[in-house]
């Protein structure tokens, strides 16, 4: 089983305008959407979806806390957060016709208490992999990850920010991080497969097993210790890409405990990832045949040197 981990989660506030913003203006929206999001969640929601078994964990708290669970719990998601005194944050997203915006709060300080609790739940799922994501709040730091990673005998997963991936100290089974993320950790600049190939080979050799790196409209790249491969994105209607990651992530995760290759797990990631962002906000899209989506994807796989 995976238990996600979300330090500071978050309800999605999706709102769609038929019309740019424009200031001194009353900007009237044509719809509006609530998710029960955060990256962890995310996963866990799409895992779910997936037919994996999994369990959401973190802190949550306050009425927003409260809805999040609530939402959970509605959508038959396993959940064990512990509550903590702050307010969970209200993260937004504004779709303009043709931009996306996306405002997200800082979240509330997490006493070292409610992380030691986090930790004793955590044990008492025993799962294979944890998969800890999304920003630290105020009270949390790296060293926080690195003691969920080592709390257990569970393989640590991290999709986490490129200034915490360069500050983790323990061994980690994969990151996840986005171009800008992997630019960040690597000090390297980015602009194509072969430049992120690089870096996330680089950053293989900081204590991460395999490395998924999210390249937007290029697809992604996985770096495993056998080999090093990229897939390109699937053309289709792009509604939001929030939670594009959190599904490559997820189906990269969903393959890999179902035995799969890597190429496999990589082309399915990118699968769940097409289906995510066709639909808005992070609610979970029907994933039903999406092993099959992964026909039409192509994983070209690169040797080290080229
Ligand atoms: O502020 P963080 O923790 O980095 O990201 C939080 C967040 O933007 O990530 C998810 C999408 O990946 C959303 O559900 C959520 O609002």
């Amino acid at each position: 089983m995976i238990a996600s981990v979300t330090l500071n989660p978050a309800v999605d506030y999706t709102v769609e305008l038929s019309e740019s913003l424009a200031a001194g203006t009353v900007a009237r929206a044509t719809d509006h959407q609530y998710d029960a999001g955060g990256k962890g969640i995310n996963v866990s929601k799409y895992l779910v979806g997936l037919d994996v078994e999994t369990v959401a964990t973190g802190v949550a708290g306050g009425f927003l806390g409260q809805y999040l669970l609530e939402q959970l719990s509605a959508q038959g998601i396993a959940a064990d957060f512990v509550e903590i005194d702050g307010e969970t944050r209200l993260n937004t997203t504004v779709l303009e016709p043709t931009e996306e915006y996306k405002i997200n709060q800082n979240g509330p300080h997490v006493p070292a208490i409610a992380v030691e609790d986090l930790v004793d739940r955590l044990r008492e799922y025993d799962p294979d992999r944890v998969v800890v994501a999304g920003s630290l709040p105020p009270g949390c730091n790296p060293e926080t990850i690195d003691l969920l990673a080592e709390a257990g005998p569970w393989e640590t997963v991290v999709d986490v920010d490129g200034a915490t991936l360069s500050a983790l100290d323990a061994e980690y089974a994969l990151c996840k991080p986005n171009v800008d993320e992997l630019a960040a950790a690597t000090d390297r600049r980015i602009d194509g497969v072969e430049s992120a190939l690089e870096a996330a080979r680089e950053l293989r050799a900081d204590g991460f097993d395999s490395v998924v790196a999210s390249l937007g409209g290029e697809g992604a790249v996985m770096v495993t210790p056998e080999q090093s491969l990229h897939a390109p994105a699937r053309e289709i209607e792009v509604v939001d890409t929030v939670g594009a990651g959190d599904a490559l992530l997820a189906g990269v995760l969903a393959s890999r405990s179902h035995g799969d290759s890597d190429a496999d797990a990589l082309s399915h990631g990118i699968a769940v990832a097409s289906r995510v962002v066709s639909v808005s906000g992070t609610r979970a899209p029907s994933l039903a045949g999406v092993r099959d989506d992964r026909e039409s994807i192509a994983v070209s796989a690169y040797c080290s040197s080229h």
